[in-house]
């Protein structure tokens, strides 16, 4: 449950860097996303008329506060994005530093703060830290979104072994991974890992066929779910033979 909002999806698609609005809204309905975010500076920029065709892709907007670098920026962001798309939803990213898009976990738990007091649902975009979640937590998060590399790498999931502690720690919190994701198998292995979402942007906006892609994408993220709801076997480190021996005839 993403705050009110239990999606068949759990695909979470970015709106930026698309080759055109037709392929945009393309990518949308093949990626059978419920949720879609929205980047307010960028969107001021492109207009109204990007706005109106998202208002009418039938999905929820989560604005997000993309670029913003200081709690100040971010909440006046929020603020303006509550107004513009009528939602309490907002995607908070506080940025340390334009060269590695790093979250600043300070700014950031300052901003989520403020922004939880005033009614917002906080999606913070952050680090796998534990203590910094939970700082979000008690800050008034219900959810956390932790990166899986740096936005625009595509380099997957870059700490596992941290993505899985976080997983573990933060037991029926709802994780949804976000950003640094480039392939298929990477959100898949996510899902298995017991995430309850992804979100990307640049994978399918940058691929020579968003639409396709954005496509592959919605099935793996569907068959990773549905893996981690079936129950996963556990990895062994030596053999386990998968046929039975019993009842096999003995030869002397
Ligand atoms: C679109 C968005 O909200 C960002 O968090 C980010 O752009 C997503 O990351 P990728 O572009 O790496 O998928």
């Amino acid at each position: 449950m993403f705050y009110d909002f239990q999606p068949q999806s759990r695909f979470l698609l970015g709106t930026a860097g698309y080759p055109s609005p037709d392929v945009l809204a393309q990518a949308i309905s093949a990626s059978g996303t419920e949720i879609i975010t929205v980047s307010l500076r960028r969107e001021g920029n492109a207009g109204g008329a990007f706005r109106e065709l998202l208002k009418s892709l039938n999905t929820r907007i989560l604005p997000n506060t993309a670029g913003c670098h200081t709690v100040k920026e971010a909440v006046t962001t929020a603020q303006m994005a509550r107004e513009l798309f009528n939602t309490s939803w907002i995607k908070l990213e506080v940025i340390g530093h334009a060269d590695t898009l790093q979250p600043d976990p300070f700014a950031l738990v300052e901003a989520a703060r403020i922004l939880c007091a005033d009614g917002f649902n906080v999606f913070p975009y952050t680090t796998e830290d534990l203590i910094v979640g939970e700082k979000l937590l008690e800050a008034g998060c219900e959810l956390l979104m932790p990166w899986g590399a740096p936005i625009g790498s595509g380099q997957g999931l870059r700490n596992i072994e941290g993505l899985r502690s976080m997983r573990a720690w933060f037991k029926g919190i709802p994780l949804i991974i976000d950003a640094g994701i480039g392939a298929p198998s990477q959100a898949a292995q996510a899902m298995e890992m017991g995430f309850d979402g992804i979100l990307l942007n640049t994978a399918v906006a940058k691929a020579r066929d968003p639409v396709r892609m954005a496509g592959a994408f919605a099935s793996a993220i569907h068959a990773g779910l549905e893996a981690q709801q079936a129950g996963m076997m556990e990895r062994r480190d030596m053999a386990a033979a998968s046929t039975p021996i019993f009842g096999l005839a003995e030869f002397s």
